[in-house]
């Protein structure tokens, strides 16, 4: 994760700016693909991530299957992906130690097939496609935000920049990689990135269906009702969170327990929680170490956020990146 923050970070630099969201996006989900079924982009005669990016930018769109629409270029990037998907699933499926040669969550996945009905070999293809579609714009909006929120607000930038050049400068070999006791020592960045998942959560809510009629401040629901928990308007719930609309990220210190488990929920709750939340915090991490302890950043224009219904940027959120003097 280190190595892959950092080639990304020095192909930045020097750069006039980049649109941070864009290029995360490629990044994670390149780093992402690697770890689930070894995809290597330089190799690759396709790049993915494009086809992704075109993909996911269309899927609301007219159902209108005529050459020229968006429609039809978004099934035509869906059928790439899915042909690509589909190969590599058969090749592992033809390989003489069938999921056993590699270690990956793909090899997982195949020695699965058959050990339940819905396990089969179409199955294995659109996991890979939904974890792919969920690691391309996740991760990479909530920095986005965060660069946002960072750049708003200089005195959390340097207070993050300051935990981050104090675990560098505590380091006997100070080119060493990132250890797992440093990063579960990063406190005040686990509060920065609550505090942009709270701000900024990515999605508007979860949807679930009722299975049986409940009742809510006097309302009754169904059985059968599908329900959209706004979770995005609990994260400014004034009760749990004073000053909701301000980024905040040293309230994180005093919060109780029970209040974020009932009023903070940007990975969604219950058994359907997101599978990459944890994943996703700790790429989160890793990069503003990266970043803050070896480079320099500003932000140069944009950061006018949209909702869509996913969170997005209107023209983007462009930064310079320059390396640490
Ligand atoms: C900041 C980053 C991310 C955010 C905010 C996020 C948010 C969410 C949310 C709100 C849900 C719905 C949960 C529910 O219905 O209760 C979800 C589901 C899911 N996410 Fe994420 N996600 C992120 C990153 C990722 C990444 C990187 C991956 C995979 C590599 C991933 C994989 C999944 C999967 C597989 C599900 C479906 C879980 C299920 O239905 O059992 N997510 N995510």
């Amino acid at each position: 994760m280190e190595m892959a923050v950092h080639n990304a970070l020095k192909s930045w630099s020097g750069k006039e700016s980049i649109d941070v969201k864009k290029e995360i996006s490629s990044m994670v989900f390149d780093f992402t693909a690697k770890q689930i079924f070894g995809y290597d982009t330089d190799a690759s005669p396709v790049k993915l991530s494009d086809k992704f990016s075109s993909f996911l930018g269309c899927l609301v769109t007219l159902p209108l299957n005529v050459p020229g629409t968006k429609y039809y270029n978004c099934m035509k990037d869906h059928k790439c992906i899915m042909n690509k998907l589909r190969q590599v699933v058969k090749e592992r499926l033809a390989a003489p130690k069938m999921g056993e040669e590699y270690g990956d969550l793909l090899d997982s996945a195949i020695k699965d097939i058959g050990t339940e009905k819905l396990v089969t070999e179409e199955f294995v293809v659109y996991l890979l496609l939904g974890l792919l579609a969920a690691s391309y714009d996740s991760s990479s909006l909530t920095v986005a935000v965060a660069f946002k929120l960072l750049s708003e607000n200089p005195a959390v930038s340097e207070e993050l920049t300051a935990e981050h050049e104090a675990i560098v400068d505590t380091r006997i070999d100070k080119d060493s990689s990132l250890t797992w006791d440093e990063y579960k020592s990063m406190t005040f960045t686990r509060h920065v990135i609550n505090e942009t998942l709270r701000i900024g959560p990515i999605v508007p809510g979860v949807l679930r269906r009722t299975l049986q009629d409940i009742e809510v401040k006097g309302y009754k629901i169904p059985a059968g009702w599908s329900v959209m928990v706004v979770t995005a308007a609990q994260h400014y719930n004034p009760e749990a969170f004073a000053e909701p609309e301000k980024f905040n990220p040293s309230r994180w210190k005093e919060l109780d327990s029970t209040v974020i488990s009932k009023n903070f929920k940007p990975f969604g709750g219950g058994t359907r929680q997101c599978a990459g939340a944890e994943y996703s915090k700790a790429f989160m991490a890793v990069f503003f170490h990266k970043l803050l302890t070896e480079y320099r950043w500003e932000k140069v224009r944009g950061g006018d956020v949209i909702r869509n219904p996913l969170l997005g940027f209107k023209d983007g959120i462009h930064i310079k990146v320059s390396v640490n003097p």
